[in-house]
This record gives C-alpha cells, sequence and structure tokens, in this order.
C-alpha cells in the first residue's frame, strides 16, 4: 500500500534555551548545515556557537510563539491534516530535527500497512543543508528500521508550473492593497561554499549569474540558481515590472561568505535609494517560521524604517491555504494513480 511523508525543518519544544540548545545542537551538528571535519564541527558548534546562541534564539522564539506551539510545526500540522482530507492514502508527518521523527513518521506509515513512501520534503528549492539532508535522513531510517519500504522523492518544485501559480497568486492576494515600490524575493542563506560543493561538475556554478544561462546539470543541485528561477517565473507570471523586484538571502551564520545579496543590507539600500513602500515575500519556506515571522516581518520592518522606509509588509507563505493543500493533494494523488512526479 502507499502512503506519503511530508518532512519539514523542526523546532525547539518550548521557547526556551533548555529546549532550543538540544534542538540547535541537532540541527547544527548535521553534517550537511556546519559541513566541516566532525572534529572541528563539534568545537565550533559546542565550543563556540552553543554556548550564547540558544538564549538569543530562545528569545526570538519567544516572540513569534503561539498557544499551541511553534508556528513551523502548528502550520505543518494543519497542512497535512488538510491533505489527508484530499487523499485515500495515510499521510504521515515529520520533521528532520527536534522531537517529531521521521522513525516514528514512518513508523505510523508502517502501522497503517504502508510499504511504498511518497517522501515530500517540504523545500521548494534544493540546498544541501535542507532538501538534501532530509532526503539522507529518511534514507538511513528506512534501511535501518523499515527494510521492507521503498521510498521514492519529490523532486524540488521551485519551477513547478502549477507552483508558480499558486504562489504568484498568494503573492497577488497579499499585494491587494499595497501599492510598492519595490518587493523583495528574500530566500534563506547558505555560505556560498555549499553552492560548490553541491556542484557535481565542480566548475560550472560562478556565483555570480553568469552560469545561469549556460545550461547546465549543476542547476539541478544549485540553490542559488533555483531561487533566482523561482523569482524570475513569479515576475513573468504576474507581470511584474523589472526594475522593482529583486531578490535577496536572508539569516546568515556569521563565518564564510554566504550568498549575497544580504536581506538586511538591502532593506537599508532600498530605503536610502527612496524606495518608501516595500513588499517582502520569502519562498524559500513553504511555512511561516522564526525566520519570516521575526527576521522579516519583525525585524526587517525596524530595519527598513530606521534606514527611512515608511510602509512595509511581509505576505505570508503558502502555510495550509486551500491552493497549496490542493496541489500538494494532486502531486500525491497522480504519484499514486500513475507514478508521475511533478516536474
Ligand atoms: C530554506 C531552507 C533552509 C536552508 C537552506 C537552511 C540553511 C541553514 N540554516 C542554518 C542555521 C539556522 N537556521 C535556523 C532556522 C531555520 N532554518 C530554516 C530553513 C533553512 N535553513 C527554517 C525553516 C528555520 C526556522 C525554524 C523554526 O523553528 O521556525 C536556525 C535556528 C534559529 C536561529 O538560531 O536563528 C539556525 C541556527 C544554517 C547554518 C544553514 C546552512 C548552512
Ligand atoms: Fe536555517
Ligand atoms: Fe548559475
Amino acid at each position: 500500500m502507499k502512503g506519503v511523508l511530508l518532512v519539514n525543518l523542526g523546532s525547539p519544544d518550548s521557547p526556551t534555551p533548555k529546549d532550543v540548545k538540544p534542538y540547535l545542537d541537532e540541527f547544527l551538528m548535521d553534517e550537511r548545515v556546519i559541513d566541516v571535519p566532525k572534529l572541528f564541527r563539534n568545537l565550533l558548534v559546542r565550543g563556540i556557537i552553543l554556548q550564547t546562541r540558544p538564549k538569543k534564539s530562545a528569545e526570538a522564539y519567544s516572540k513569534i510563539w503561539w498557544d499551541e506551539g511553534s508556528p513551523l510545526i502548528v502550520i505543518s500540522e494543519r497542512f497535512t491534516e488538510k491533505v489527508r482530507k484530499h487523499t485515500k492514502m495515510p499521510v504521515a508527518l515529520g520533521m528532520r530535527y527536534g522531537s517529531m521523527s521521521i522513525k516514528n513518521a514512518l513508523q505510523e506509515l508502517k502501522d497503517k500497512g504502508v510499504d511504498e513512501v511518497l517522501l515530500v520534503p517540504l523545500y521548494p528549492h534544493y540546498a544541501m543543508s535542507s532538501y538534501e539532508t532530509v532526503v539522507v535522513k529518511a534514507m538511513e531510517v528506512q534501511q535501518t528500521f523499515f527494510p521492507e519500504m521503498h521510498l521514492t522523492t519529490l523532486p524540488a518544485f521551485y519551477k513547478n508550473s502549477d507552483y508558480i501559480k499558486v504562489l504568484s497568486e498568494s503573492i497577488a492576494e497579499g499585494l491587494k492593497d499595497f501599492e510598492y515600490d519595490h518587493i523583495l524575493f528574500s530566500y534563506h542563506g547558505i555560505p556560498e561554499r555549499h553552492i560548490r560543493k553541491s556542484d557535481p561538475t565542480k566548475f560550472h556554478c560562478k556565483i555570480d549569474g553568469n552560469c545561469c544561462k549556460v545550461n547546465s546539470v549543476a542547476h539541478h543541485t544549485c540553490y542559488r540558481h533555483q531561487c533566482y528561477d523561482t523569482t524570475e517565473l513569479v515576475k513573468e507570471h504576474l507581470d511584474l515590472p523589472e526594475d522593482k523586484v529583486s531578490s535577496s538571502f536572508q539569516s546568515r551564520l556569521a563565518g564564510d561568505p554566504w550568498l549575497k545579496p544580504y536581506t538586511d543590507f538591502e532593506f537599508e539600500r532600498l530605503a536610502k535609494e527612496g524606495k518608501k513602500r516595500l513588499a517582502v515575500i520569502t519562498p524559500a519556506f513553504v511555512s511561516d517560521c522564526l525566520e519570516t515571522l521575526e527576521e522579516i516581518a519583525m525585524e526587517g520592518k525596524e530595519q527598513f524604517e530606521e534606514a527611512g522606509g515608511e510602509h512595509y509588509i511581509h505576505i505570508p507563505c503558502l502555510n495550509d491555504s486551500d491552493a497549496w493543500v490542493s496541489l500538494m493533494a494532486q502531486w500525491v494523488n497522480e504519484w499514486e494513480a500513475k507514478k508521475t512526479l511533478p516536474v
């Protein structure tokens, strides 16, 4: 019997340093997130980052925490519940990090008689630190604990025409009552090094955009390329003016260079250039979370206004909107019926 496993990033159990610390430990000790030799990762994460970050992160989580729990978890649960109503197959939800494990989710499917699973990483774009780590973890868990199960993975859907339509329509809805000077597509950042590492040709990706017009197998795993593709396709779909749209990358951790331009610098640049009315969208995330609700909707607004901007909106992620739920249900049901996957 077939079933579906949805996987998102995960959150701490509560917005306290006590619960944030083990969550960040699991997250940052992932070799696909902090991709340095284990000894050095141990020193960097446990010896330096985890000495101060849990307190700072817990404060940030406290600002966005809901009565029901972490927004990312609650939204993912609502989404899962709604997808269930649109399919005959069992649908389980797991998180890459934290207590809602992939193992428990696969066990839930197994208990319902599932032996053929469609794995859906809830990320539109491929990155070693998001999509890839979910796939690798799910495969490891399957091989260790559920050898009789078979996994198929939904490809990154950043340029799928139905997805672009759903995303564009949600952006259009967000822009309905807002006359904008500029729209910023802010994607989660990654270190530039990850782009080079994920390039199977080892020479294609130049991290300046010059490579992106030359067709290459590297685009299947180039996060930067895929983010810019999403922006271009939405821009085309909504016929947005070229000079009023740009992309940037947020949430960098100190250290190596991360993908540029940096979102916080863009807030300042745009405000200083006289863009008074800014709309920000965050399409690297399918559900609102710490990075959108705190860093963009709260901090970003403050940064933009401090630099001279006057009106600022963050357009919510797709979350559990009917159109997004229907599209996911369409994809999983097509896979069930014909074994086809969206491209
Ligand atoms: C779009 C997907 C994501 C990628 C790619 C990604 C890479 C990445 N992230 C960190 C470090 C942190 N990210 C944090 C939060 C966080 N990251 C994503 C998604 C991607 N991360 C989400 C959805 C969230 C929010 C989780 C939530 O509970 O709401 C955090 C924790 C919070 C904080 O302390 O700021 C860290 C740390 C790295 C290092 C990285 C790539 C190398
Ligand atoms: Fe992150
Ligand atoms: Fe490129």
